[in-house]
């Protein structure tokens, strides 16, 4: 049952926007252009996000490029400064504090024990020149893991898990086609136990069958360990393999949100009509 009691993160009120505002853009009633203010142009990247996710729950974000997943999933992770609003999260002080607010050292030490990100680049997410095994290493370290050979073992659990072969654990990811770089890069997200895991377009770019073998491993990863995610896609396709809810973005703006089948049943804003009846 979702209940608050169960919630893994709460959003509310978010918004971040690139620019000074003026007169014009700041009443709630302005029509933009887009997500420009045809006055002053400030660009709003996100404006007033607000949901929940469960915890075991997979939420997808969809929308086309420039919607504001991107900047969203950033926000999540601190790797960007939001505008407004406010960030709740169950594993840090049970909701109490918005964790926006707090200290680069609180929010690292969030992302260190709380957090899980798969990007669409492995570049931003793995340490390129140094082997799979080392990458795991440095996210345990970060999470206070201090014995070689307790890391070692958790290494190994978590590559044969995503199936790169053991024998290539010192291998460095540059070395690596790109469905083994993703799956490398989820098992480091994984490594630490993360209640909850941001997964970032991280099947853009690949071959056809080596999405679906990441598809497939996202999947058996929840099933499994019943981690809390958000999985950001342009994809609809994609929503519909992995999500149990789904938000429908466009220009900044969540147009709508639901249950994944009820939007794909019955798709109430013209936007997701279209994203509807093109996957059919
Ligand atoms: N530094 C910036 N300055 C001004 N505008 C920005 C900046 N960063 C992002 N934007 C704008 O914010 C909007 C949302 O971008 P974002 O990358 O979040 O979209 P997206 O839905 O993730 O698209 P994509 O899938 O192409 O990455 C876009 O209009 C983008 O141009």
């Amino acid at each position: 049952m979702k209940t608050a009691d169960n919630l893994a993160i709460s959003v509310s009120n978010v918004s971040k926007f690139y620019g000074d505002r003026c007169s014009y853009c700041t009443d709630p009633e302005a029509r933009l252009n887009r997500n420009m203010c045809p006055e002053c142009h400030t660009v709003f990247a996100c404006s007033d996000i607000s949901f929940d996710l469960h915890n075991g729950e997979i939420l997808g974000i969809v929308g086309e490029s420039g919607s504001g997943k991107s900047t969203l999933m950033k926000m999540l992770y601190f790797d960007q400064v939001p505008s407004e609003g406010a960030y709740r999260i169950a594993g840090f002080d049970g909701r109490r504090t918005d964790v926006f607010g707090l200290s680069s050292q609180a929010k690292r030490q969030i992302r260190n024990e709380i957090l899980g990100m798969v990007y669409q680049n492995p570049v931003y997410g793995l340490k390129m020149d140094f082997s799979s095994m080392s990458n795991i290493a440095e996210k345990l370290i970060a999470s206070g893991s201090r014995h070689v050979g307790g890391m070692t073992e958790v290494g190994d659990h978590f590559l044969g898990k995503v199936n790169i072969p053991l024998s290539r654990k010192f291998d460095p990811p540059k070395n690596f086609s790109g469905g083994m770089q993703q799956r490398v890069q989820i098992a480091k997200a994984l490594s630490n136990h993360p209640p909850v895991l941001l997964l970032d377009e991280v099947t853009t770019g690949l071959d056809l069958s080596v999405q679906a073998d990441v598809l497939e491993l996202i999947k058996e990863i929840q099933r499994e360990l019943s981690i809390s995610m958000i999985v950001v896609s342009h994809d609809l396709a994609i929503i519909r393999m992995l999500c149990d809810r789904t938000m429908v973005m466009l220009d900044g703006r969540v147009i709508e949100s639901g249950i994944t089948d009820q939007i794909l049943e019955d798709p109430q804003h013209a936007y997701t009509q279209q994203l509807v009846y093109s996957i059919l």
